[in-house]
């Protein structure tokens, strides 16, 4: 609890964050530091790539930042794996420099290959260190790193299995305020506040951050059928937002103006994602860990469509297993996605009671205390000093 007393000690108290690469390791770390600042009065510092997302993120977020070279990490052999490689011992040593300056109480990292340089440095240091995990399967940096944490907390009990039971802690992920303030605002009210009609049931669509170019075609194939029953909001990824919308537009052109009516086609939802999702009766989505963060504590059935490991190493085929094995969604494979199958399993779930069993079993892997729940673990590893400090709700799995 932070009281006055804490709070005079909090201004001393130093956190280095660490997190890079994609908006889905950038916007946790961002979410955990915001709080310890505003909360606990601590001092952040921001330990991120010089070349990744986080450079234009963090700043804009109003945080202090040191940048260094951290190669990427790949499982292949390519020039860029070589260069990346070079770029290692560097980032290391720069690493060290920060982490000894700097002096933190302890660290948090959050993924990325930027992780694995920070984690490293802060453990010469003899900084605790609470590496998150927020997919089910660890990433290359954690399975790296993981050894040198104090804590491991997890987004899914799922990933239990890959961890020491006696340093993890199941918290959740890292949730956007604005996700869970949506949860005041009904169902109708929120179809109406985006323009749509509130009675009709809403089919969202999105790829996660970037975009799912099969997921889009499949949809925008299936429009005719879909939206003589549903109104179907499509998230296209900005890059994929022209062919989208062409596809759509010649699939959707012998339709009456009425069903046309109900497809809108945006490229990116910013301070509209929370109303989206809010608004919707089910998902259809890939298979990412804060989008499936975010289903759960909005309790929003769905079907997820994980982004193949082929494709790079995807840990969505895990996380989609997890939530269907539970019955708190449905999966299509990504080569059995097609406009008919999609069709007749929208029609079979928006009219059955499917619904309402996908959205009760999503109340078990709802964590909206997450990001308040990490922000108190790092204080208290911070307070303690103590590299296996007890856990501050008990909450070990
Ligand atoms: C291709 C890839 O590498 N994907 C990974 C990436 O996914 P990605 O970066 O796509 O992250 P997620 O799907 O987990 O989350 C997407 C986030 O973007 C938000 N959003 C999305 C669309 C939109 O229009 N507006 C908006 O605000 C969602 O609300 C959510 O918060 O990081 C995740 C978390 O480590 C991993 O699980 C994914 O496997």
């Amino acid at each position: 609890m932070p009281g006055s007393i804490y709070q005079l000690w909090n201004i001393f108290m130093r956190i280095l964050i660490s997190g890079g690469g994609t908006g889905g390791h950038i916007y946790p770390a961002l979410a955990v530091a915001t709080y310890l600042r505003d909360t606990y009065n601590a001092e952040i510092l921001y330990l991120g790539s010089d070349d990744g997302l986080e450079t234009q993120l963090v700043p804009a977020a109003g945080f202090r930042m040191e940048t260094i070279k951290a190669g990427k990490l790949q499982r292949y052999v390519s020039v860029k794996t070589v260069k990346g490689i070079a770029r290692v011992p560097v980032g290391m040593v720069q690493a060290l420099g920060i982490v000894r300056k700097f002096r933190p109480d302890a660290t948090f990292t959050s993924g990325g290959y930027v992780a694995v340089p920070a984690g490293l440095a802060s453990k010469v240091n003899g900084v605790p260190l609470l590496l998150h995990q927020q997919d089910v399967p660890p990433n290359l940096s954690n399975k790296l790193i993981g050894p040198l944490a104090s804590r491991i907390s997890i987004a899914f009990a799922a990933s239990q299995q890959y961890f020491p039971a006696n340093k993890t802690l199941l918290l959740g992920n890292p949730i956007r305020q604005e996700i869970l303030d949506v949860r005041q605002i009904s169902v109708q009210e929120a179809r109406k506040r985006l323009g749509l009609d509130p009675e009709l049931p809403l089919l969202l669509v999105t790829g996660g951050s970037q975009g799912a170019r099969h997921l889009n075609q499949v949809v925008a194939r299936a429009l005719p059928e879909l939206l003589q029953f549903c109104q179907v909001l499509q998230i296209s990824g900005q890059k994929l937002f022209a062919e989208t919308q062409t596809l759509a537009e010649s699939t959707m052109a012998g339709l009456e103006e009425s069903l046309r009516q109900r497809y809108r086609l945006v490229a990116y939802l910013s301070d509209e994602m929370p109303l989206a999702l809010q608004a919707s009766e089910l998902v259809v989505c890939r298979a990412g860990a804060a989008t499936l963060s975010e289903l759960a504590v909005l309790e929003k059935p769905s079907i997820l469509v994980p982004l193949p490991p082929a494709l790079g190493s995807s840990p969505q085929e895990l996380n989609a297993e997890t939530f269907s094995r539970a019955h708190a969604a449905e999966v299509i494979r990504n080569d059995a996605l097609k406009p008919g199958l999609l069709i007749s399993r929208v029609q079979h779930d928006i009219n059955s009671a499917s619904l309402l069993e996908m959205a009760q079993a999503l109340k078990g892997f709802a964590r909206p205390d997450a990001t308040q729940d990490i922000a108190a673990a790092v204080v208290e590893m911070a307070q303690s000093k103590d590299t296996l400090a007890p856990a501050h709700k008990g909450r070990k799995v």
